[in-house]
């Protein structure tokens, strides 16, 4: 694939359409903005929820570059942080205090760094830093996690996989985020007939669940490759035949979209067997031609194997220090957050990879608040810090420079600087 910007607009996803005919408070805003000719300056609220462990180190990177674009743009943002997670956990006692949901739901769009470390990890399940973004997430209704794994041509270098397998790999993953085995009940820890100590989930999805992860995944696929995955595991859970059964019914609205179904434990080994596949085809001058169909380009699944394929599809692109994500309803504000957690074991160091999270503030630019222009331009900038050869750890090859989190970050910003609107 050739290299250009536009691999990174993940042009794909339908989500502003979905958005503004969706989302009344999203559509009012974007279409008083877009009116107001005699008011030049508009001004967005973002909570900024740093949380724990690297979050803190990406999450000052993100908002200095949303500064940035927000100011050539011509736009304000104003920033709320809050705390979340074990940040929360140490100052106040929950993991997600009522202030800061609260701030998340009268802000136009959430940036969360990570939350979690070994310091609460041993906490009752109430009191860890994970209950604190399940509640966020139930609390702002954002059941659909958009997850796209691009593989850059500046870092195919660095995907473990070889060269052929990975290049040119873009998918998205749309991933259930408010339902299944995360929130169902019951739940909880008991003790069996033995009297032995069991612990206890329940995988349950409604249709209605499911029927609006799949429209949205319809439509995401339709605006890309045509091409829709539905992974379950539809041979053995109950919730999974549900799942494939509406799945299914929904094709026939959507004859544009070639769908198919694959078994999660297939889906797992097919992403790094060969997530393309390779058509040899002999042409009329009898040269055998090779056509490379994606075998995945849109994946919908539900939350816990979304949680588990995205996390596996992030090493197919080099790292999970690359991974963006943006979550969102059927009405106000989005969370957006790299897909990688608090990396206990390089906080403090300077080690971060912050790229994952400033892709997720241009998914917040672009999802959250509509600003496209302002999106476009950090991510033109990352590919440009990229061709420039910054690399920071975890995506760093011979030949390259080795920076920290925050030199990342600062050339980042030169690339932001240097790019003419023209150029983005
Ligand atoms: N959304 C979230 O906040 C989120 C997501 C996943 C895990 N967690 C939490 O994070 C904690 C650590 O979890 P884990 O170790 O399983 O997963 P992790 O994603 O934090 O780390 C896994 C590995 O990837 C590396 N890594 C992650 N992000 C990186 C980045 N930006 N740059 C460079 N390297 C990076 C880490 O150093 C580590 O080796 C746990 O408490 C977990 O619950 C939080
Ligand atoms: C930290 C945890 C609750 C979370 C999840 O399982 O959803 C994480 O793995 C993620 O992918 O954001």
């Amino acid at each position: 694939m050739a290299a250009s910007p536009s691999s990174l607009q993940f042009t794909a996803t339908p989500f502003n359409q979905f958005h503004s005919k969706q989302v009344p408070k999203h559509a009012t805003k974007w279409g008083t903005i877009r009116c107001s000719a005699a008011s030049p300056s508009k001004s967005y609220n973002i909570t900024l929820l740093p949380g724990d462990g690297i979050g803190p180190e990406v999450i000052s990177v993100a908002k200095n570059a949303l500064q940035l674009v927000a100011s050539i743009e011509g736009f304000e943002v104003a920033f709320e942080e809050m705390p979340m997670g074990g940040a929360a956990l140490d100052a106040i006692g929950v993991p997600l205090p009522a202030e800061t949901l609260n701030s998340a739901k009268k802000s136009d769009a959430t940036l969360l760094g990570a939350i979690g470390g070994y310091k609460w990890d041993k906490n009752e399940k109430h009191l860890k830093p994970e209950t604190g973004l399940l509640q966020l997430r139930e609390g702002l209704q954002v059941f659909a996690n958009l997850r796209p794994a691009t593989v850059l041509p500046q870092l195919v270098d660095a995907s473990t996989l070889k060269k052929e397998v990975a290049e040119g790999v873009d998918l998205m993953v749309v991933r259930e985020l408010t339902g299944g085995i995360y929130f169902g009940k019951p739940r909880g820890f008991s003790t069996n007939e033995n009297g032995q100590e069991i612990g206890f989930n329940t995988e349950v999805y409604a249709a209605y669940e499911i029927d609006r992860i799949a429209r949205i995944a319809f439509e995401t696929a339709r605006k890309r490759r045509g091409k829709l995955c539905s992974v379950d595991k539809a041979n053995v859970l109950e919730a999974s035949m549900l799942w494939r059964k509406i799945v299914t019914a929904l094709a026939s609205e959507y004859p544009d979209v070639e769908l198919s179904h694959m078994y999660v434990d297939n889906a797992a080994m097919q992403l790094v067997r060969n997530p393309k596949q390779h058509m040899m085809t002999q042409s009329s001058m009898e040269l055998i031609l090779e056509t490379i169909i994606m075998q995945f380009d849109t994946i919908v699944t539900n939350n816990i194997f979304g949680d588990i394929l995205s996390d596996e599809a992030s090493m197919i692109t080099g790292s999970i220090g690359m991974l963006p994500s943006a979550s969102l309803g059927a009405a106000g504000p989005g969370l957006f957050e790299p897909i990688h957690g608090s990396a206990p074991d390089i906080a403090g160091q300077d080690k971060a990879n912050p790229l994952a999270t400033m892709l997720s503030a241009a998914m917040l630019l672009k999802y959250g608040l509509g600003e496209e222009k302002a999106a476009q331009r950090i991510e033109a900038a990352v590919l440009d810090t990229l061709n420039r050869g910054f690399r920071t750890g975890d995506i760093h090859s011979a030949g390259h420079k080795l920076v920290g989190c925050k030199e990342m970050g600062e050339e980042v910003l030169k690339s932001i600087d240097s790019k003419t609107p023209a150029a983005v």
